[in-house]
């Protein structure tokens, strides 16, 4: 494969919901969820986001447990996975958490249209990549990480980029924890935002596992085809 293996994680409240219509974050997961983020994570070579998400939640997206840290570097890596934000106009804040909290490599993907001076302050904290003209392109941005030797991409929202993601048919897996709470809002974020699939388009996916996690579900989804792929 020309691109590295990239598997999306997400947590949404029994309706759908990403966060909140003012965009606001929100618990869904529980403290057994969050320690299986943190595996996931630590078994990454790259985390994901979108600027979304950065300039909603601030994420730090380290891995949270020493054990888990220290098992990294035992094995030869830095101690957190390389952290990438998609970011077509190089708008992450300068004093972004992701900058502050850890170590390891930051990039950050942008566009050939991001203002010049953006980037050359942001190359001074993390390594900039381009692709594309006015938004980021992500299958170039992919094969550019894997030349790069990352293998393995989890992606953490949010609900634009997941629709980025998928619609360019760059995922392999989904994980998605539904947790016992509704959020409701036409305009809250959903797991897959975006323009939509219109209907010989919609993704199929394959259920892998269903295991009950506290008062909540995880799902393990393989991605499938097209629906226009399987119809003969
Ligand atoms: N519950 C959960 O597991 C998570 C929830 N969230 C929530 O999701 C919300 C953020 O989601 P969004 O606003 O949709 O932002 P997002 O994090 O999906 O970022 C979207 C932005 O990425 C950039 N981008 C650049 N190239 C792109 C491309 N080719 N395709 C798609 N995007 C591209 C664009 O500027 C776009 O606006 C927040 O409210 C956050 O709290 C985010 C992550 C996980
Ligand atoms: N797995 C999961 N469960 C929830 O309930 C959540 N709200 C999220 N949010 C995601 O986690 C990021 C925070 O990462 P750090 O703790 O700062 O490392 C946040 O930005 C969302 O991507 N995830």
């Amino acid at each position: 494969m020309d691109r590295p293996f990239i598997f999306i994680n997400s947590a949404m409240s029994a309706d759908g919901k990403l966060s909140t219509k003012e965009k606001k974050q929100v618990r869904i997961s529980g403290k057994l969820d969050f320690e299986r983020v943190d595996e996931l994570r630590a078994h990454a070579d790259a985390i994901m986001v979108g600027i979304g998400t950065v300039l909603s939640d601030d994420p730090s997206l380290t891995v949270k447990s020493p054990e888990r840290r220290e098992a990294r570097k035992a094995a030869g890596k830095c101690e957190n996975p390389v952290r990438i934000i998609v970011d077509s106009s190089a708008r992450t804040p300068l004093d972004a958490d992701i900058f502050k909290k850890g170590e390891g490599l930051r990039i950050i993907a942008v566009s050939t249209s991001a203002p010049a001076e953006k980037i050359e302050k942001l190359n001074e904290k993390a390594l900039v990549i381009k692709a594309g003209t006015k938004k980021v392109d992500l299958p170039e941005l992919v094969r550019k990480l894997k030349e790069m030797e990352i293998n393995t991409i989890m992606v953490e929202g949010g609900a634009t980029l997941n629709w980025g993601m998928l619609s360019s048919g760059l995922v392999d897996e989904i994980y998605t924890f539904v947790g016992n709470l509704i959020i409701g809002g036409a305009t809250a974020p959903t797991f897959t935002d975006g323009e939509g699939f219109s209907e010989t388009e919609i993704l199929k996916l394959e259920l892998l596992s269903a295991e009950k996690i506290e008062d909540g579900i995880l799902l393990r989804w393989k991605v499938k085809e097209k629906m226009n792929q399987i119809v003969s």
